[in-house]
């Protein structure tokens, strides 16, 4: 782990399960390589990953198993390491290379940008050259304007100790924000194709579905469809992400997925037994397959627990290195500087909104009406809307540091205003973006798209409390455990020591999932969008309530322009793209920035 990064707490632990084949899994590391500096569960780098790694392959051995390590996408943007080097990702492309990985395939967030499309064909791909699978990904090469694969569509590997001929394909999700130099084609349309259909008769043992897809969206159920189809009985795995959540879905009993969380807390643990070879040509032959799951909390204890080595047989040479690398690489970022100091805690989604620790509620009724201005315009009354999506992590009370701006929001998306909207009109944006629904269609202007990942395609799971009241509204509780996060370590009352607030997953297997035993977190759902009131008329004397202003600029990052301007025209607005100026050149990021420095001066 990191210099400085907090020790983690024994929890009591449940073990892992061996099978024939055997995964490793990451997902929407997000550029968290160093780990979690100020969460002790998540604290372990990439280095201690390496090591951790290196071990379970020699225990594969010793065991006369498989395993295989996979990660599924979204390995950039949302922490200093990455977002803070010109050009991004300076250091991590290189610390990222330093894990031997199966199999591995694209995010959405490494299709953004054209610079990041560009980075992610020349550098991850060729470092990944025999493991990289692009199923439905292709890239536009500069010079020549030619569209290509981005890697091979997909994979046929033998395991190593069992000899298993597994055929692996790597998926994105119908993602349709990318980047002109990139070309996302639709699942469906994929399924289609000759390649695909010759890869889903080659009857192997195993079919292996990685994929940056949640395990709740439709994609991967179409993917399931086709492949059983054709294949009656032989067993499929899909290693899933982009949800940000721990979760696993059985889809029949020889098909079996899971996702492993986000911004590297978690290492997916998923193992087959009952695999049956197949002599050649045979066609799938029916099998009692077992799958089972653990979300691995990403810290030292654990990884010591899981492999029964200690401080000093744990790390190995290999490990030792990439956490140098990690070290070297923060040190030149200045990732430790402090911008000031955070007073408490302010939650994504453990705490509900609006409230007093919730960020969205800090954002909107202190850093955007303080940081919203443009010089020209400044005493126009003005409606700011941010997505909540825009926002990807907590603040911590302590040191507000230079990487703790990327990890709340690593984007770069701008402010841009419409000039002298009808309040009448305006004033309705909000609760339209918020309801979603018909206006804006189930395609890319769903309004899902603007929300946090882990309310895009949400597990059952998620909306029933453990007291089973049944689905609940979006803008309600979504999980309604009823325990607040304990302080880390500590004595319960019968002497015990007290669990540590964590995840406590509940998904298609049960409640089993996760290594450590863990208290329970509420998490509460955020809406779409927020919206600040800036410069409003007070008002008049004499009177409690101020008159609405005629018209307001309506100001918005730039991310949901598309929204904006759907929902201004079922308002009855008269606004086209025509109509957008540039508010402010400053990113959410810089606007955070500055407000800390000058808000928070304390040193911590
Ligand atoms: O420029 C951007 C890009 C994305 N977002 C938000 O992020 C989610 C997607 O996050 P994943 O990590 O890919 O799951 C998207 O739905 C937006 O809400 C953004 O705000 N700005």
């Amino acid at each position: 782990s990191q210099p400085g990064a907090p020790a983690p707490v024994a929890a009591p632990m449940r073990e892992l399960e061996w099978g024939q084949i055997n995964f490793l899994h990451t997902t929407d590391i997000h550029g968290w390589l160093g780990g979690h500096l100020q969460e002790p569960q998540y604290s372990a780098d990439y280095g201690d990953y390496i090591s951790f790694a290196s071990h379970m392959r020699q225990k594969a051995d010793e065991k006369g198993v498989d395993l295989l390590v996979i990660d599924t996408g979204d390995r950039i943007e949302g922490n200093g390491l990455y977002d803070a080097s010109d050009p991004k990702g300076k250091y991590t492309y290189d610390i990222f290379r330093e894990q031997s990985i199966d199999a591995l395939c694209t995010g959405n967030h490494e299709l953004y940008l054209e610079a990041s499309v560009d980075r992610e064909h020349n550098t991850t791909v060729p470092n990944f050259k025999k493991s990289y699978i692009a199923s439905n990904l292709d890239y536009i090469e500069p010079e020549t304007g030619n569209q290509i694969p981005q890697a091979q569509r997909y994979l046929k590997l033998k395991t190593k100790n069992q000899g298993f001929n597994v055929v692996a394909l790597g998926f994105l999700f119908n993602f349709d924000r990318n980047a002109n130099n990139s070309v996302v084609q639709p699942v469906e349309e994929t399924m289609k194709e000759e390649w695909f259909q010759n890869a889903i008769r080659e009857k192997p043992d195993l079919f292996l579905v990685i994929g940056h897809v949640g395990l709740r969206m439709k994609e991967y159920e179409t993917i399931f469809k086709v492949i059983r189809d054709q294949n009656w009985y032989t067993p499929i795995a899909f290693l899933g992400g982009h949800a940000h959540v721990r979760d696993a879905r059985k889809f029949d009993d020889n098909a079996f997925a899971i996702a492993s969380g986000r911004y590297f807390e978690t290492i997916g643990w998923m193992s087959i037994d009952g695999i049956k070879k197949k002599s050649q040509n045979q066609a799938s032959i029916e099998a009692a397959v077992t799958f089972r799951r653990k979300y691995i909390d990403n810290n030292l204890f654990g990884l010591y627990y899981h492999t029964g080595l200690n401080e000093t047989t744990f790390p190995t040479d290999h490990g030792r290195n990439v956490s140098n690398m990690i070290t070297e690489g923060r040190k030149a970022l200045k990732l430790d500087n402090s911008f000031g100091c955070a007073p408490k805690d302010l939650w994504m989604s453990r705490a509900p909104y609006p409230a007093d620790n919730s960020i969205f509620s800090w954002l909107e009724t202190q850093v955007l009406p303080d940081s919203i201005v443009n010089e020209e315009r400044k005493n126009v009354s003005r409606l700011a809307i941010v997505n909540t999506g825009a926002i990807r992590f907590d603040i911590f009370q302590g040191a507000f540091t230079r990487d703790s701006t990327f990890l709340i929001s690593p984007f770069v998306s701008k402010f841009n205003y419409i000039a002298d909207v009808p309040y009448a009109v305006a004033s309705k944006v909000l609760e339209l973006l918020n309801s979603g629904g018909q206006v804006f269609g189930a395609g890319s202007l769903d309004t899902k798209h603007l929300t946090i990942p882990e309310q895009v395609a949400p597990s059952p799971f998620l909306y029933t409390s453990t007291a089973e009241k049944g689905p609940v509204s979006p803008m309600s509780i979504f999980v309604e455990d009823d325990a607040q996060q304990k302080p880390l370590g500590g004595k319960g009352d019968g002497g015990e020591p007290e669990l540590i607030g964590g995840y406590t997953t509940h998904d298609d297997l049960g409640d089993d999932g996760d290594d450590a035993v863990h208290s329970p977190i509420k998490f509460y759902a955020v809406p779409n969008c927020i919206q600040s009131k800036i410069a409003f008329p007070p008002p008049e004397e004499g009177q409690d309530k101020a008159k609405d202003p005629e018209t307001v600029d309506l100001v918005f990052i730039d991310y949901v322009q598309p929204w904006i301007i759907k929902a201004l025209q079922f308002s009855g607005g008269d606004f086209g793209t025509d109509d957008v100026k540039v508010y402010s050149n400053n990113t959410l990021t810089d606007v955070i920035a500055s407000w800390v420095k000058e808000h928070w001066k304390n040193d911590c």
